[in-house]
């Protein structure tokens, strides 16, 4: 087993997320290598590949989890998703969003979704669109809560065509906090287009949800 981060060099007092795992910086080999993994997979979902091309890969593939499959740790110990300061810190299966401004109870980012997040026609997935509005609205829910809030709704409205490869601006804000309860609002917008917006409900875990 690989502790987390021990390759890519943080310490033991680095800061810790809400869920105890260690937070990684993106300038790191291991940040590099999430961004060239997002490039990747638009270019697999971009490609139309000949037999030949498919079994190569498919053969790289199986020789990369073959090295991957020992250094499987547990969940407080692994490196997804916890680049702080990389696109969608890390997360590769949500758009990579690129926060421009985030306080305490709002966050504004631009993000682009790639051929990997394309529904069809040029349009991105809906449930892409949904996946980016539970991440960057369980920001906000999250920056200032002691423990972590877990989404107990999210409505979302698509109001028009959210187009791949263009760069899009997403906001959130949390507009009421009752108790452990954060409601938060969230719009994606295409210069004045409004693309889709977003309501959730988060909820503060309790000690025992932990
Ligand atoms: C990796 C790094 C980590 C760091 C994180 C960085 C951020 C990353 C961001 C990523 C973010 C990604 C996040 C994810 O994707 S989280 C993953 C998706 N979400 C879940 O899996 C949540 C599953 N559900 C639950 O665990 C429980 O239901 C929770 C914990 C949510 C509440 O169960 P709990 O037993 O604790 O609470 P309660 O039932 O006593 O209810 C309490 C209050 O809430 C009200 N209520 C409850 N449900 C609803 C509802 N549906 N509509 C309206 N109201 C609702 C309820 O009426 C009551 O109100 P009141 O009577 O008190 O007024």
């Amino acid at each position: 087993m690989t502790e987390a981060g021990s390759a890519a060099g943080p310490g033991a007092d680095e800061e810790r997320d809400l869920l105890g795992g260690r937070w990684l910086t993106g300038d790191t080999p291991y940040g590099a290598m999430i961004d060239r993994l997002r490039d990747f997979l638009d270019h697999v979902a971009a490609a139309k590949l000949d037999d030949a091309t498919a079994q190569a890969l498919d053969a790289d593939l199986a020789a990369w989890t073959q090295r991957l499959t020992p250094m499987v740790a547990d969940e407080a110990h692994r490196m997804f998703g916890r680049v702080r300061d990389a696109p969608g810190h890390g997360q590769v299966f949500a758009p990579a969003f690129i926060p421009d401004q985030m306080g305490d109870d709002s966050l504004h980012a631009r993000v682009t979704f790639g051929a990997f997040h394309l529904g069809a026609n040029y349009a991105a997935h809906g449930g892409a669109v949904a996946l980016l509005f539970d991440e960057i609205l369980g920001l906000p829910a999250n920056m200032s809560a002691q423990r972590m809030a877990r989404t107990a709704y999210l409505h979302v409205n698509y109001r028009a065509i959210t187009p791949i490869d263009k760069e899009l601006q997403v906001s959130a804000w949390v507009t009421k906090v009752e108790g452990r309860k954060r409601f938060v609002r969230g719009e994606l917008r295409y210069g004045d287009l409004l693309c889709a917006d977003a309501e959730g409900l988060f909820i503060e875990l309790l000690p025992h949800q932990q």
